[in-house]
């Protein structure tokens, strides 16, 4: 392998903390940023994060901070794993301990609230630096089974390949394969907008439907991902690839998904309120996200009808039965 790298992942939670396994598992010096004493000192003394993957031993090269310039001294890579709607607040404390020339990734699936923008847009912006300087890590990825070692691909995007190819081989494990791609708009689009698919899946569930249902959900959620995606410049291709279809399908196919897991108990007939205690703390990207991506949608022309009533049951009192009907009784159209 080639020389380990210093590596910085901000955010300890599931996924954070599941990649920072999987990049000291590829060999690098992994320091993990979490916002609690305690938990770094559980990371350190017993290799454990209880509080987010239960029974997963973390590897002697991870190490684990509360201490955000500890764990960005030297740092070559920096990856940023907390939630969409709080990264700008949170890298505009980190940006004057980023070291120089770091490749910043994003590990986050959603669309910003207040500006509309991706997180890679966010994250150029606050930490003022070149696209070129950005990537993403997207695909079907989720985080208790990768910290099983269960066999999965993602894709790696990053306009400047050679920086994509780089953290490629970073991530790289014998369960981990990393495919590297320049479309950043499309990975990212795609990784936001399976959230909300995933939620109206929940939903169908809920409602006590079956595959057929959930199988169209996700052809027609993705045919208007898809839709966004190329509004906004992305390659139509990025969607049929793992960062479209393949998350979309384990999303919307998982129980382990918060966002289905989430739309599942709305399904059922409980409050956002009450499916938001049940997560208890973990977020559900698509429920904020469905806001910024329905505006974003409607910004440039593009019609999300399934979007647009998982809007409805998270924001505006929509029953999720009359949401299923209300998609169905569309005006006909060809495929
Ligand atoms: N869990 C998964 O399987 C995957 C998650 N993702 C994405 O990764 C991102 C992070 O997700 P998870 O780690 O799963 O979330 P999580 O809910 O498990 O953990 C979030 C982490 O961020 C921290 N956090 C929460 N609010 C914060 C705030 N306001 N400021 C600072 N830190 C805060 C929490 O302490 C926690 O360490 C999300 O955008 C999610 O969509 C992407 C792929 C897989
Ligand atoms: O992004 C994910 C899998 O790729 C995780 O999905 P959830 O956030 O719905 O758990």
């Amino acid at each position: 392998m080639a020389r380990p790298e210093r590596i910085a992942v901000l955010g300890g939670g599931s996924w954070g903390t599941t990649f920072a396994k999987v990049l000291a598992d590829a060999g690098n010096d992994v320091v993990l940023w979490v916002r609690r004493a305690e938990v770094a000192a559980e990371i350190n003394e017993s290799r454990y994060n209880s509080g987010y993957l239960p029974g997963v031993e973390l590897p002697e090269r991870l190490r684990a901070t509360d201490d955000a310039a500890e764990a960005l001294q030297a740092a070559e890579i920096v990856v940023l794993a907390v939630p969409s709607q709080s990264l700008r607040e949170n890298l505009a404390g980190w940006q004057p301990l980023l070291p120089e020339d770091a490749t910043l990734v994003s590990l986050s699936k959603g669309v910003e609230l207040s500006t509309l923008k991706r997180m890679s847009q966010v994250i150029a912006e606050v930490a003022d630096v070149p696209m070129g300087r950005v990537a993403v890590v997207s695909g079907p990825n989720l985080a208790k089974e990768i910290a099983a070692e269960q066999p999965t691909a993602t894709v790696v995007a990053c306009p400047d390949e050679p920086r994509a190819v780089a953290l490629q081989q970073a991530c790289s494990t014998s369960y981990f394969r990393p495919y590297t791609n320049t479309d950043l708009v499309g990975i990212e689009i795609a990784g936001a907008c399976k959230n909300v698919i995933a939620l109206a899946c929940g939903m169908a569930v809920g409602l006590g439907f079956g595959h057929n249902t959930m199988s169209s959900l996700i052809t027609r959620g993705l045919a208007e991902t898809t839709r966004l995606g190329v509004a906004l410049g992305a390659d139509p291709m990025s969607f049929a690839g793992l960062a479209g279809l393949g998350d979309l399908v384990a999303t919307c196919m998982s129980p382990l998904s918060r966002n289905r897991t989430f739309g599942e108990r709305l399904g059922r007939g409980e409050t956002l309120a009450q499916a938001q205690d049940a997560a208890h703390g973990q977020v559900s990207e698509g429920v904020k996200s469905c806001s910024s991506i329905r505006e974003l949608a409607a910004r440039h022309g593009v019609e999300m009808p399934i979007t647009d009533v998982v809007y409805g049951v998270c924001h505006e009192g929509l029953q999720p039965g009359p949401a299923a009907a209300e998609l169905l009784g569309r005006e006909r159209k060809p495929e």
